[in-house]
């Protein structure tokens, strides 16, 4: 794959986000869960739970180990099924979509374990999230049509422009199996970017981050909402939580307990007694 560096910053943010409202203000709801419940046999993961997710926001999502946030997450991009409750993005119903329509309609997500396609470049991992875009045909493929050509040529320079945007264009040749760990979860929210969302579901992005990781981390995210994307974060690590969400939607038992903007959020007494007794320093509230 021939590779062109984007020149200049005004240069990537064009090909990072082309025809979006940079720096949206947060405002009505993008995403609206309502009554959403999730059944595994005689267990209920996801107990009616409703709130939406508005344009431009940092939302964090929160609960203790087995708390439903997954499951949760499952249910919004296709995974599961509800067995009761409704979905929606800007009004249409996203419940019973198969995971490439709801890509389409503007969700995209990253896995708690990376997925990435180990043998291909850190470019080519992007460029295929890239090509659930393009229109070119089989046929136009294989005689490489100039509208292929031209479309080969616009998902190299996007792809490269997502990959300087998280930091890791350095690598961009680099089969995704060697990059080391905090440049395959960057790479994963570059993939997930190349589908152009509205919505960008981050499942533990920070899992396995030293300190520095974590707070380069929390820039990005910044950037990304800046750059006009709504995020959808699920994160174990409080001071990542706190630091970077706009509003704060905490579940326990597959129920929602509280929904708040952080400051409150740590000073909920219900919130405060869901972690209580959980050893692990970074599933405190405080
Ligand atoms: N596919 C499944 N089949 C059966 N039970 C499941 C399935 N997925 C999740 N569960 C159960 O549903 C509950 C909620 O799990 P979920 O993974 O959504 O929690 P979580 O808040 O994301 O937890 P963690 O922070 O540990 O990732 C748990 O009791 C879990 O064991």
């Amino acid at each position: 794959m021939e590779v062109n560096q984007p020149v200049s910053d005004e240069e990537i943010a064009e090909l990072v986000a082309p025809d979006r409202d940079i720096a949206v203000a947060v405002g009505e709801p993008l995403v609206e869960l309502t009554e959403l419940t999730v059944q595994f046999g005689g267990l209920t993961a996801l107990d009616h739970v409703t709130f939406d997710i508005k344009r431009g926001e940092i939302l964090g999502l929160i609960g203790p180990n087995g708390a439903g946030k997954t499951t949760c997450f499952n249910a919004m991009t296709g995974v599961y099924k509800p067995s009761h409750g409704t979905v929606t993005m800007e009004g249409k119903s996203l419940v019973g979509k198969k995971k490439h329509a709801i890509t389409r309609a503007g969700v995209a997500r990253t896995f708690q374990n990376i997925r990435l396609f180990g043998e291909m470049t850190a470019l080519e991992n992007v460029v295929v999230g890239l090509d659930a875009r393009h229109r070119t045909s089989v046929p136009g493929a294989i005689f490489r049509t100039p509208r292929h050509i031209r479309e080969e040529r616009e998902s190299i320079d996007r792809g490269m422009a997502l990959l300087e945007f998280v930091g890791i264009a350095d690598k961009a040749t680099s089969p995704s199996r060697s990059l080391p760990y905090g440049y395959q979860r960057r790479l994963e929210i570059a993939r997930a970017l190349a589908t152009d969302p509205k919505l960008l579901c981050l499942d533990e992005p920070a899992a396995g981050f030293n300190p520095a990781e974590k707070e380069e981390l929390m820039e990005l995210i910044r950037q990304i909402r800046t750059d006009g994307y709504t995020v959808l974060l699920i994160e174990h690590d409080m001071k990542l939580v706190m630091g970077v969400t706009d509003r704060i939607v905490v579940l326990e038992f597959g129920r929602k307990i509280a929904d708040d903007i952080p400051t409150k959020i740590q000073q909920d007494p219900a919130v405060i007694a869901a972690y209580l007794g959980v050893e692990d320093d970074d599933d405190g509230v405080a």
